[in-house]
């Protein structure tokens, strides 16, 4: 259950009819519906009950300030990829002593912002991120919390782009270099071994590759213990699916139960704090993107429903072929059904939101993308010179702009003209 539905032939988000949004604030426009982040952000902390744990909200899931600061609110830890999501995360109240810093190419300056702001934990990606990270922290006289991001070489069982657990994958130091990579981080003078880490791939549907990678882990972990390094917390990372159509992933609440049940077999566990990074199955479900149909363009082999948003809106149908719903928002006037691409303005043949799509509608009637709280305004671009659509939230029967549109001149801020002399005649 979420919090867009029906009422009376007409899409709401939480008590606001969706109409209302498009009238205000015009359309391609991101609603995101507070109470379902809440909700969704709670399934993880009740599941996990009084085991000892954090869950760092994968900022880049979506990072909007107002999504931040409402789980900032709730006690959520964040998990960050650039000096950017952390900038983000202080301005919107967050703890930065609950922010880990995940990612395979952290530059010396975000090390050292990260360390200045006191976060929690950097995971480490690779050897030489230790020894950058020790010479930074020595520089600034400071003592860097570590956690080594493992790559358990396990299949997640998702799509290529989105698994990041396999030998072939850039992310995370093997399980059998890992070891080693521990007894470096435990000699080099600036930093402090704090955890173990993975983080297998996203929009996990099944449990057991989860399971097989905390089999791993506990492995690597009893090795650990035997050299004298102790760790106080084990991050798990994200990945956790939601149903964008006929998936049935495993429930928050099944999924930390099974994790919890296989952990309580390894001694010590109860004193291990769990850390969590869900991005999308906090956010995703969160959110739809509304968009308006300008033309319905009938073709000989293929009808085509024109709308304003486009792959530089929401781009995961182009780049994964990924499936969203798309639901048309007043369905209380009379319409023939007829099956539909739905593409955006973009010039690109593959500019398009769903393909093959069953829908009674006609131009200018609204549609709601649904599933595009997570990895949708993020990933959104400026390509064909388009800005940026706003973003709202609805809370109740309340509607709060929480992103205005881009202005056009936006589009070339920082932007400068060759200086007069640096012309054509060159
Ligand atoms: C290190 C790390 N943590 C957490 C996440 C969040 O993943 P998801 O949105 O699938 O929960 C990602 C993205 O895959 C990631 O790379
Ligand atoms: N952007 C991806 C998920 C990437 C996960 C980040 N490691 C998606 O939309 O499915």
């Amino acid at each position: 259950m979420d919090h867009f539905e029906y009422r009376d032939g007409v899409l709401y988000g939480e008590d606001v009819p969706l109409p209302r949004i498009a009238d205000e604030f015009g359309t391609p426009c991101y609603v995101y519906s507070r109470a379902t982040l809440a909700r969704h952000f709670r399934a993880y902390t009740e599941a996990l009950g009084s085991h000892p744990h954090l869950i760092c909200y994968a900022v880049k899931a979506n990072s909007n300030l107002a999504v931040l600061g409402l789980l900032a609110r709730m006690g959520a830890g964040f998990d960050i990829v650039s000096v950017g999501e952390l900038e983000r995360v202080l301005a919107a109240g967050g703890d930065p002593a609950r922010v880990v810093f995940s990612g395979v190419a952290k530059q010396e300056a975000e090390m050292a912002r990260a360390l200045e702001a006191g976060i929690k934990c950097f995971n480490v990606e690779s050897r030489p991120e230790l020894e950058r990270l020790d010479a930074v922290a020595a520089r600034l006289g400071m003592v860097a919390p570590v956690s080594l991001r493992v790559n358990p070489d396990v299949d997640a069982g998702t799509h290529p782009y989105i698994s990041t657990g396999l030998k072939d994958n850039k992310f995370g130091i093997p399980v059998d270099g890992a070891l080693a990579a521990y007894e470096l981080a435990a000699e080099l003078p600036h930093l402090k071994v704090v955890g173990l880490d993975c983080h297998i791939g996203s929009q996990l549907t099944e449990l057991s590759p989860f399971l097989d990678a905390l089999d791993r882990l506990l492995v690597l972990l009893e090795r650990l213990r035997e050299r004298g390094i102790e760790v106080e917390h084990l991050d798990l990372g994200g990945g956790l699916g939601v149903p964008y159509r006929h998936e049935h992933p495993p429930a928050p609440f099944d999924y930390a139960t099974a994790l919890l049940e296989r952990l309580s077999r390894w001694p010590g566990s109860e004193r291990l704090t769990l850390l969590f990074e869900p991005g999308r199955s906090i956010a995703a479900n969160a959110g739809v993107l509304l968009t308006r149909v300008e033309f319905l363009k009938p073709g000989e082999t293929r009808n085509f429903a024109i709308v304003d948003a486009g792959m530089n809106d929401l781009i995961r149908p182009s780049l994964y072929q990924a499936w969203q719903a798309i639901l048309p928002v007043d369905t209380r006037r009379p319409r023939d059904t007829a099956t539909y691409d739905v593409v955006g303005p973009v010039c690109e043949t593959g500019d398009f939101l769903g393909k093959d799509r069953d829908l009674a509608i006609a131009a200018d009637d609204l549609l709601a993308v649904r599933s595009a709280g997570a990895y949708g305004f993020v990933m959104a671009s400026n390509y064909n010179s388009r800005p940026r659509p706003p973003e709202v939230m609805v809370d109740g029967d309340r509607v709060h702009l929480v992103r205005r549109r881009e202005r056009l001149e936006d589009l070339w801020a920082g932007e400068a003209l060759l200086p007069d002399d640096e012309g054509e005649a060159r």
